[in-house]
């Protein structure tokens, strides 16, 4: 259910309450829309149409869906729980340290799906192993405004290393971001939807390059474009 504004919790205690409360009921989004696991947890996939995206949003994952059928492309499913195998991975580089404590990390949740649906970040992405391509479709909603009317650059960089993030992973592993450089070129529209499209450049031993573009959906404005050094993790060195 979509929140309005006014019901967004003011004070830090109440957001707290929200965020670290009672589980959020679930909302069952139909056996359509369901995905599973081969954990006993059920996942519910975040990336599916639901009420809030607009007809940009829902012709161009179709499109996408469409290009998914013979192959070529995979939409990369997008879940609020963790990842359980590539979790306990990424925790191995922590090696002996406990930089987080146990109760805390059990509410962690992506950043990209920390917000109501419909609110925050709402997106799908597309990958293309041999193009080692990776599409997202992204519509900013209400909650990331910066300059009134318009989207907030962080809440757009913050996509583009989401998706140079998994365009890394997906090709090649464990990765952390180095060094993100955006060029804001154009204002996005609060609510409205981009493509960021990005590619995998070049791999020079543990450094991979990469680079993306942010268009409008009829593509005429390009919004942003932005490379990203991403640096396979070292199991002999501790991330803390
Ligand atoms: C990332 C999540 C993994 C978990 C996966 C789990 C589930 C996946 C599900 C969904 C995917 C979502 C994708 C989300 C993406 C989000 C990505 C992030 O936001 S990561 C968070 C932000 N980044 C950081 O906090 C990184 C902090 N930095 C570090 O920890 C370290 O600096 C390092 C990047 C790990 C590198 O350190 P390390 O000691 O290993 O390397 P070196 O310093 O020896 O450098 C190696 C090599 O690289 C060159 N280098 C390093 N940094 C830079 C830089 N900033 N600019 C240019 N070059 C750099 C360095 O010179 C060395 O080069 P050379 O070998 O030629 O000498």
């Amino acid at each position: 259910m979509l929140r309005s504004c006014a019901a967004r919790p003011r004070t830090l205690s109440a957001l707290r309450a929200a965020r670290g409360g009672a589980p959020r009921p679930a909302r069952d989004p139909g056996p359509a829309r369901r995905s599973f696991s081969t954990e006993k947890v059920i996942h519910k996939d975040h990336s599916l149409p639901n009420p809030s995206w607009s007809k940009d949003l829902r012709l161009l994952f179709d499109q996408f869906m469409k290009k998914c059928e013979d192959g070529s492309w995979k939409h990369l499913p997008s879940s609020e729980c963790k990842v359980p195998q590539r979790i306990h991975s990424f925790k191995t580089y922590f090696l002996d340290s406990k930089p987080v404590k146990e109760d805390q990390l059990s509410q962690a949740r992506p950043f990209t799906r920390s917000y109501e649906v419909g609110q925050g970040f709402e997106y799908a992405m597309f990958y293309n192993e041999d193009e080692k391509r990776t599409v997202c479709l992204f519509q900013g909603g209400p909650y990331l405004e910066g300059p009134p009317g318009f989207l907030h650059g962080g809440a757009l960089a913050t996509m583009i290393d989401t998706t140079l993030g998994v365009c890394t992973i997906s090709c090649m592993g464990l990765f952390m971001t180095a060094n993100l450089n955006i060029n804001f070129k154009s204002p996005i529209p609060l609510c409205s939807v981009v493509v960021i499209s990005s590619q995998l450049d070049k791999v020079e031993g543990r450094k991979v390059f990469v680079s993306c573009n942010v268009r409008s959906v009829d593509e005429k404005t390009l919004h942003s474009d932005a490379t990203g050094l991403f640096i396979k993790l070292d199991p002999e060195k501790s991330l803390t």
